[in-house]
């Protein structure tokens, strides 16, 4: 890029564990071009920034809450810091309880850049619920103001039933919107260009206080799991944990483990971090979850 060009800003939102990451790592795996990629994690560990596999070593973090609301003063030093490491283009990831409208509203106030897109992606599987639920619905409806295209993400784990509830809940929410349904949010990269900016017609809204309803968890301990007890013990997490993310020693596994939890459903896979022991961090629609007790730890520092 030469010196004072225009640079194109893309936002990706979308609820917790909606495949916000797993797009920003395909869009990069993709470009070719110096890609500076904000990530903001509501969490107070930054696990998304670790696994954002970027080349240009330009990724950014802002963890434990959001650039929407609670640090929205963090968001301009972060962006300064962006432009000035003379990017081609500049990817956001807004926290999974943000309103990626907020944060692309940064994007035009700034003469040095250009905001591209916003995307906001759902998780086919749990959207309709998440819309119907009074605690959350309201945070996930207004993550599609604004955007240009929609991603209905999960594909693959939706049943027939859920897909097309999934869908009428998105005519509703999000009517005339671009729509790709993907799974592992693999969309034609073509569709990462809007023609029109559908946040400069985004209704007005006052802003939730998303650490008022979203609640932050942690835990970190030497403590190493027995694999079947583990196991056992996340599918007994309550539905008030939204999501579980970070490393987990495994008892007779060489490396920790990564671990992934959406609304339920989990993965553990094998990873290449060489840090020890286990980290996770957790968002909840409850305050105060004992998460060593229900994981089963015996030592916790919080
Ligand atoms: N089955 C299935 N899993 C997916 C899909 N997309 C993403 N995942 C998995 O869901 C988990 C969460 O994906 P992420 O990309 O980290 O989601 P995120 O929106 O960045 O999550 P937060 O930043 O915590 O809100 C990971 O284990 C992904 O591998 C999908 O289409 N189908």
């Amino acid at each position: 890029m030469t010196g004072g060009a225009i640079i194109p800003v893309t936002v990706i939102g979308g609820f917790l564990g909606s495949g916000k990451t797993t797009l920003v790592n395909r869009i990069l795996g993709a470009s070719r071009s110096r890609t500076a990629v904000l990530v903001n994690d509501f969490g107070e560990i930054n696990v998304d920034a670790a696994l954002i596999r970027s080349d240009d070593g330009l990724t950014m973090e802002l963890s434990g809450g959001c650039i929407c609301c609670s640090m929205a003063e963090g968001i301009g030093p972060a962006i300064f810091r962006a432009i000035e490491s003379n990017p081609d283009e500049i990817l956001i990831e807004a926290s999974g309880v943000g309103e990626p409208r907020r944060v692309a509203e940064f994007a035009l106030l700034d003469r040095r850049l250009k905001l591209d897109m916003v995307i906001t992606l759902a998780n086919a599987v749990e959207l309709s619920a998440q819309l119907d639920d009074p605690l959350i619905g309201d945070t996930v409806a207004r993550q599609f103001d604004g955007a240009d295209l929609v991603v209905l993400n999960h594909v693959d784990a939706a049943s027939p039933a859920q897909m097309a509830t999934a869908r009428a809940a998105l005519r509703r929410i999000a009517p005339g919107r671009a729509i790709a349904e993907t799974s592992r949010a693999e969309l034609p990269l073509e569709l990462l260009s809007a023609t029109t900016l559908s946040i400069l017609s985004a209704p007005q809204s006052a802003p939730i206080a998303h650490d008022e309803v979203f609640f932050r968890t942690r835990l970190e301990t030497h403590h190493s799991f027995e694999r079947t007890a583990f196991e056992a013990a996340l599918n007994a997490l309550p539905a008030t944990l939204l999501r579980l993310k970070g490393w987990v020693a495994i008892d007779g596994e060489p490396t920790v483990m990564l671990l992934q939890y959406v609304a339920g459903r989990w993965e553990l896979t094998a990873s290449d971090d060489p840090g020890s022991g286990t980290r996770l961090v957790g968002i909840a629609t409850a305050a105060d979850l004992p998460l060593a007790r229900l994981l089963g730890a015996e030592t916790v520092a919080l």
